[in-house]
């Protein structure tokens, strides 16, 4: 049986899936929106998105019992933060470390976890941040999900509107323009990317937790630049279908 048997029976157990982000511009907070869009797209995900307020940290502590229950009955969470000085926001940080609570009882050991961060420069070290996140999460002793797309716009006929174009697998990298506003966040390839990382993460967690049977997509890198190719659209709008 695969998911979409498991749809037509209209027996879908539920997921809940949490996009938890912090953004300064907007720039973050698109690509949460379409991580959150794709995870929307899998029968039976609940998907909830939780901004990090700077208004919540007081004397340098994050606070916010309802996010934390939230949190805690999710079974995956995704954590995003722009790349501020090549670390983490001051903010999210701050929401991070409120976290000790759910380290000193394993509240969140064997939930999924998996991370994105948008910055200016092509590089800028987001790596560092993907880092920090995924570190957290080992602490917490969730269980990380990558990437799962091949690079993109690694070759002569390569755009930035391909999937995967900054070619990272540990989280989601975006880079967005610093002349520009979060209605030009990332590129489409880096929006078409957070949503099929939503969706990998929401269908990965239903069979961690429901154990949903899913087929693990596979491709080529050159089935994923004709991919690429075939979800170019001039929409915004977060998640249509996506499947590989
Ligand atoms: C204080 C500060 C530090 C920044 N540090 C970096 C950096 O280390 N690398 C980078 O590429 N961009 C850096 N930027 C640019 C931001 O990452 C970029 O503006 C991003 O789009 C902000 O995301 P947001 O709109 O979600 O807040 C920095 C911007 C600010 C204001």
């Amino acid at each position: 049986m695969t998911f979409h048997d498991v749809e037509r029976e209209q027996d879908v157990p539920a997921v809940t899936v949490t996009v938890v982000y912090h953004s300064v511009h907007g720039h973050t907070r698109v690509l949460a929106e379409h991580l959150a869009g794709g995870a929307r797209m899998v029968p039976g995900a609940r998907v909830h998105l939780v901004e990090i307020r700077p208004e919540d940290v007081t004397a340098g502590r994050w606070h916010d019992e309802e996010v934390l229950a939230l949190l805690e009955r999710s079974d995956a969470i995704v954590f995003g933060s722009p790349t501020l000085m090549g670390s983490v926001s001051a903010v999210f940080k701050a929401f991070l470390e409120a976290a000790f609570t759910p380290f000193t009882t394993q509240a969140w050991k064997d939930k999924l976890a998996g991370g994105f961060t948008n910055s200016a420069s092509q590089s800028g070290d987001k790596l560092l941040v993907l880092e920090q996140l995924a570190v957290f999460a080992a602490q917490l002793g969730m269980q990380w999900i990558g990437v799962g797309d091949m690079p993109g716009n690694n070759w002569s006929g390569g755009t930035r509107d391909d999937v995967n174009r900054l070619g990272s697998w540990l989280g989601l990298m975006s880079q967005s323009h610093a002349d520009q506003g979060s209605e030009h966040a990332g590129s489409l390839g880096d929006r078409i990317t957070a949503e099929r990382y939503g969706e990998r993460i929401a269908m990965l967690a239903q069979r961690w937790v429901n154990a949903v049977p899913y087929d693990t997509p596979r491709m080529s890198e050159h089935d994923a630049r004709a991919l690429s190719a075939s979800l170019r659209r001039t929409d915004d709008a977060p998640a249509a279908a996506i499947g590989a």
